[in-house]
């Protein structure tokens, strides 16, 4: 009868144990005398409960009493932030050495997930690997016709299933997201799959899944005791099998593939030119890398695009004037016989404006993908240690208002000079910038610019009666719109 009594004990007596040792940890680290001042925070969570929801928008606010460089605890960590485009310039450009590694998080390193692309530490092997798929991307076609053709098949097909759900409201991430994938699975194995597919359909919602619990779980980052306990441990457990669920997955698509090709052959997918690569040992590839890169580019390809599209449309379908200028823009250069193609892209200066305005106004990796210092050094006069999580602040790039006039107004023109023409802005970086910027950058834009010309060539976009849109947002991994509906009405 007691031994519950007990249990609750003991689990006090060992979270007491556990917190006083936290706190002592915390009050015996010493910063150097430079280091960059921050909000004060809470003994053992740091900033974390501010920063808990929309931790961008909270950031931002704190550069304004902060400055461009200012620290801040996350639970134990510390971590700095970096936002403004000359100190993000100055830590990813000028200083890569410096500040191009990945803080170890502790799910990452449990699912071995450090054996990929995008959280691996900085060094050799990470250098091994970015070139390899590099090379291997644009061999496969990123960035040239052939990857122009693979996406615009698959703009047909999405339009195509876009047709049977016309003129009734309806979510279309699921669609959109498949439809990307679709793009990096016919790159890393050569084959696309239907959209009802059983086992594309389960992996992407493996996927998608990863995505929220990666964030649920976050808090084992922070303190990894807590996985130990119930109610805390529950979503780590369930990341950790959804980790093997998927690399089992992924395992089992590839050899099917291996088999349907001779490796003497032009390498003409990722898993060939891997196979091929290993076979002549001509890059020495760090071992195990080639699942968790295609579960990388999965992850890092499917959420950022879809979600970029996604929002894209909501931001159309509150803005009707903005999508009749695209679609005026698009009917009088390609007109509706032939599909748009990439070589219509500088005749389409306000398509392309809009494009580059839903990237900026919606920044899709906000925090962009967690940095960390590889050895002591300083940035704008303030010493930063080795080992230090640096946060590069994407999202107060894009909504500075010494950058942008009227930032949170959405409007393509401010992308325009007086002659209609494309103008940039040093200031727009969605994909970050230095060593560690987007792999994928020149097959996004690619897909962004296909997809969304297609839709609009084809479709006028609406919201259902009553509709009311959200532009918050929930932050996950990336920044995705809360779920919406819409209406895709055919044109005539
Ligand atoms: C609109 C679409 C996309 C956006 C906005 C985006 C943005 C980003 C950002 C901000 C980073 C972090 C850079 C840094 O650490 O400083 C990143 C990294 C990365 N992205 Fe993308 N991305 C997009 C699409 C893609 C696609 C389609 C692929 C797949 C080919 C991809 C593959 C990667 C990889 C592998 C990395 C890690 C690079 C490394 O650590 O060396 N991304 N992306």
């Amino acid at each position: 009868m007691f031994e519950p009594l007990l249990i609750g004990h003991n689990i006090t007596a060992v979270l007491v144990g556990v917190l006083t040792f936290l706190i002592f940890i915390t009050c015996r680290v010493r910063k150097p005398a430079g280091y960059p001042p921050g909000p004060p925070g809470w003994p053992v969570l740091g900033n974390l409960p501010s920063l808990a929801q929309n931790a961008h928008l909270q950031l931002t606010a704190w550069r304004g009493t902060y400055g461009d460089v200012f620290s801040v605890k996350m639970g134990l960590q510390d971590a700095v932030v970096v936002s403004g485009k000359d100190a993000i310039r100055e830590a990813l450009v000028r200083k890569a050495e410096h500040f191009s590694s990945r803080p170890e998080l502790f799910l990452m390193r449990r699912n071995n997930h450090r054996n990929g692309l995008v959280m691996r530490p900085y060094g050799d092997q990470w250098k091994v690997l970015r070139r390899f798929s590099t090379s291997t991307l644009r061999s496969c076609g990123m960035g040239t016709g052939i990857m122009e053709d693979k996406i615009i098949l698959e703009c047909q097909h999405f339009c195509t299933a876009l047709k049977e759900k016309a003129d009734q409201p309806f979510d279309l991430t699921h669609l959109l997201h498949n439809a990307v994938a679709n793009i990096i699975c016919s790159m890393a194995i050569g084959k696309r799959f239907e959209y009802g597919d059983p086992t594309f359909l389960r992996l992407m919602e493996m996927v998608e899944r990863a995505m929220v619990l990666f964030i649920t779980a976050h808090v084992i980052n922070i303190y990894p005791v807590l996985r130990f306990f119930p109610v805390v441990g529950r979503p780590y457990k369930e990341w950790m099998d959804l980790s093997a669920s998927v690399h089992k997955c992924i395992e089992d698509i590839i050899p099917q593939q291996q088999k349907s090709q001779d490796v003497s052959d032009e390498a003409n997918t990722i898993v060939d030119a891997f196979a091929k690569s290993v076979e002549l040992n001509s890059d020495s590839l760090p071992d195990q890398s080639l699942i968790y890169l295609l579960i990388d580019l999965l992850g890092a390809g499917t959420d950022t695009a879809g979600n970029t599209l996604r929002w894209g449309l909501l931001y159309l379908v509150t803005h009707p004037d903005v999508q009749t200028k695209v679609q005026a823009e698009l009917d009088e250069v390609v007109g509706r016989d032939r599909p748009p193609a990439v070589s219509d892209k500088p005749n389409l200066p306000y398509t392309e404006a809009t494009i580059m305005e839903m990237q900026r106004i919606r920044t899709v990796v906000p925090l962009s993908v967690p940095h960390c210092t590889t050895s002591d050094t300083a940035l704008l006069g303030y010493d930063i240690p080795a080992g230090t999580d640096v946060l590069i602040n994407l999202w107060s790039l894009h909504m500075d208002p010494g950058s942008w006039d009227n930032p949170d107004k959405f409007d393509p023109s401010r992308f325009l000079d007086g002659n209609g023409q494309l103008q940039t802005n040093d200031s727009f970086m969605p994909f970050s910038t230095g060593r560690r910027v987007c792999l994928g950058e020149q097959l996004a834009k690619m897909e962004l610019f296909l997809f969304l010309t297609n839709m609009l060539q084809q479709f006028t976009f609406t919201l259902p009666e009553g509709a009311r849109p959200n532009f918050d947002g929930v932050l996950g991994v990336t920044l995705r719109p809360h779920p919406y509906e819409l209406l895709a009405v055919k044109r005539g």
